[in-house]
């Protein structure tokens, strides 16, 4: 059975659109229990990975991960004051305590007269699946790049001591179109390996539409979804 991949994934293992994106990373996922979400949940079930070496790792990275936690959960009270319901909108059995994914990605150094396409991507344009992602970049290596709405891609510099934040396709359908999604791609031209910790909060489990009027989008159950997605991205290997 393909399992959605926890620990180490190797530089080509990561699919982005059917092409292997040159990039290896340690992928850490919610724990879920056997059992939890029924055969729909089978593909996500289980522990994280850590290695021995260095032993401090799960330490430091699940307290990394409760502190981004706890900033997405602020983000998301920002969104839902923005969108003019209560603070706590999207909390409780909604996103309150979300499905989440953090990924420590490393892109190999590029020969210098690539060009910067999709092809040569690291990490093809794509959307996020949840609600949002906090990009903790290097400092000095711009490759993240983030298409505007007239289809122009614009580098996204690191700014020292700030997270990047995307917005994803969950929360395009939950504000009914008034939130879009990001689309991006990661592209290192520099002559240094580029490391990112990229945090995805998600959703529950389950999707309403918030904002009045006609959705413009149909019924999302939040776990097919994923689970597609990771059927797409890992179900070749
Ligand atoms: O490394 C980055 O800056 C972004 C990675 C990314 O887009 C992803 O893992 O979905
Ligand atoms: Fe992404």
């Amino acid at each position: 059975m393909i399992v959605l991949s926890r620990g180490y994934q190797k530089l080509g293992e990561n699919v982005t659109k059917e092409k292997r994106d040159m990039h290896e990373a340690v992928n850490c996922l919610t724990p879920i229990a056997p059992g939890k979400y029924g055969d729909l949940g089978k593909t996500l079930e289980g522990d994280n990975l850590w290695p021995e070496y260095p032993s401090n790792l799960k330490v430091v990275l699940e307290n990394y991960i409760s502190l981004v936690k706890d900033l997405s959960r602020k983000i998301m009270r920002g969104i839902a004051l923005a969108l003019g319901g209560p603070a706590d909108a999207f909390e409780r059995g909604i996103a309150g305590d979300p499905y989440w994914a953090l990924r420590l990605v490393s892109y190999p150094v590029s020969s210098s007269d690539e060009k910067r396409t999709d092809d040569t991507g690291m990490m093809g344009s794509h959307t996020d699946y949840g609600l949002v992602t906090l990009v903790n970049q290097d400092d000095d290596i711009c490759a993240l790049e983030v298409q505007n709405r007239s289809g122009v891609w614009i580098r996204a510099n690191p700014i020292p001591e700030t997270f990047l934040c995307n917005i994803g396709d969950m929360l395009q359908v939950w504000s009914n179109g008034i939130y879009q999604p990001t689309v991006h791609r990661v592209i290192n031209s520099s002559h240094q390996r580029r490391v990112s910790a990229v945090f995805f909060y998600e959703p529950v489990e389950l999707c309403v539409e918030k904002t009045g009027g006609v959705a413009k989008y149909d019924k999302v159950v939040y776990g097919e979804r994923l689970v597609r997605k990771a059927f797409c991205c890992f179900g070749h290997l």
